[in-house]
């Protein structure tokens, strides 16, 4: 991969600590979670396979993948109080900020009160993020109070069955494994740092999350899903898309799902999921939404050198699956905590207060002049 000069400008380029977790931009495809490339684990390991990986440092054996996953089943139900707190949740509140409110209200009920229950913590939200997000969103769009159990296996499973309230296809549970297996983990992207300097001062792991949550909103990172769904919806055709989107450029707007801060070819994650969309547009029999993407990405490329990130051919392999735009970016909190609370258990471990300096521009020093004479 070529490097890029990089100017100061948000800390790009620069190391801002060390990470046994995750490798971005470097070796193999350009992605890699604790040494294994993420075209590997996508084919080969199932999302909580993953999860276990991150948290444990080395892929699980059988007999620990079945306890690891019997392990997250049993912490799939909500408290009774936090759903009396999701109910309270107008229909029109951004879902990010419901998982937001979910992270820290859970947090109030079942704290973590010492760092020897950390994982504890992470499993914990781990297997409640699906059924908070959807128990709201079923509860505040269509006045239905779901059960937040199902008999689902995998945690992709759950989520869709929860949304849809009957099992998903097994095409429909795989794409979805992959989904959050790509999105698991990314080195020291924006959230992720949140959740490191929050953890650096030695807080909770629900207080980390919290804040990467709100770091993931908006659409310079995570939000760019939705906002790449909402724009390739508004392209009549490939045609229209090559026309409207030369204007956007013209017009020097930012195109979401295009470009990163780190890769500078290619994201590794989009060709994955890019073939899983594919895949969704044929059993959905409507291939236009797929066809307009791809014209969308052959423009950027052919104009500006701007490739598709993780997020641009999310948005259509969610919408075949039936997945309103707007929970896009809380399924990405259901897959990256796990990336999270890896980050914050490693920061931990490892300690030192994430404390920078800045360079001053600001005024000469002066003194205060009395109120009357301002
Ligand atoms: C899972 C994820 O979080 S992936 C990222 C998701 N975010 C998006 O898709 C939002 C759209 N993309 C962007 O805004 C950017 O590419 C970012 C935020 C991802 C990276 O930002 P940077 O590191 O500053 O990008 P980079 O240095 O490569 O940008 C150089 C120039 O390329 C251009 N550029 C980069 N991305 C885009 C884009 N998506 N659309 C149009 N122009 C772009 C811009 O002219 C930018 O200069 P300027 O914004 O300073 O005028
Ligand atoms: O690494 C980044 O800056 C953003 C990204 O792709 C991610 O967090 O998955």
């Amino acid at each position: 991969m070529v490097d890029k000069k990089l100017a100061g400008a948000g800390l790009r380029g620069q190391s801002a600590g060390e990470t046994a977790l995750c490798t971005v931009g470097k070796s193999g495809s350009g992605l890699t979670y604790r040494g294994y490339d993420i075209s590997d684990l996508a084919d080969n390991t199932s999302f909580e396979e993953v999860a276990y990986l991150l948290f444990n440092g080395e892929l699980p054996n059988k007999a620990q993948l079945e306890t690891y996953k019997t392990e997250l089943f049993a912490l799939r139900d909500l408290p009774q109080a936090l759903k009396a707190v999701l109910q309270a949740i107008p229909a029109d509140t951004h879902p990010m900020d419901v998982m937001r409110t979910g992270c820290s209200f859970l947090g109030n009920l079942e704290p973590e009160v010492d760092f020897n229950q950390q994982k504890k913590a992470a499993n914990r939200l781990l297997a409640a993020f699906p059924a908070i997000m959807c128990y709201w969103y079923k509860f505040s769009h269509d006045h239905v109070e779901i059960d937040c159990i199902t008999d689902e296996e995998s945690l992709a499973g759950h989520f869709l069955h929860l949304l849809n309230g009957k099992a998903p296809s097994q095409l429909h549970r795989r794409v979805m494994d992959v989904s959050l297996i790509l999105y698991a983990e990314h080195e020291f992207n924006a959230s992720t740092f949140t959740a490191r300097v929050c953890a650096s001062t030695l807080s909770d792991m629900f207080s980390c999350i919290t804040g990467a949550i709100g770091t993931l909103r908006g659409p310079l990172h995570g939000g760019a899903n939705e906002a790449a769904m909402d724009m390739i919806q508004s392209f009549a055709s490939p045609a229209d898309a090559k026309i409207q989107m030369a204007g956007m450029l013209e017009r020097k707007e930012k195109i979401m799902g295009f470009g990163h801060a780190i890769y500078r070819t290619s994201d590794p994650r989009n060709v994955i999921i890019k073939s899983w969309s594919e895949k969704l547009a044929q059993e959905f029999g409507d291939a236009s939404l797929y066809d307009i993407s791809v014209a969308c990405e052959e423009f950027m490329w052919d104009s500006k050198k701007l490739f598709c990130n993780a997020d641009f051919f999310h948005a259509s392999a969610y919408h075949f699956m039936g997945v309103p735009t707007k929970l896009f970016t809380p399924i990405f909190v259901c897959s990256r905590l796990t990336g999270w609370a890896s980050h914050v258990m490693e920061q931990r471990s490892n300690n030192r207060i994430i404390r920078p300096s800045a360079d001053y521009i600001g005024a000469e020093p002066r003194k205060v002049l009395p109120i009357s004479e301002r």
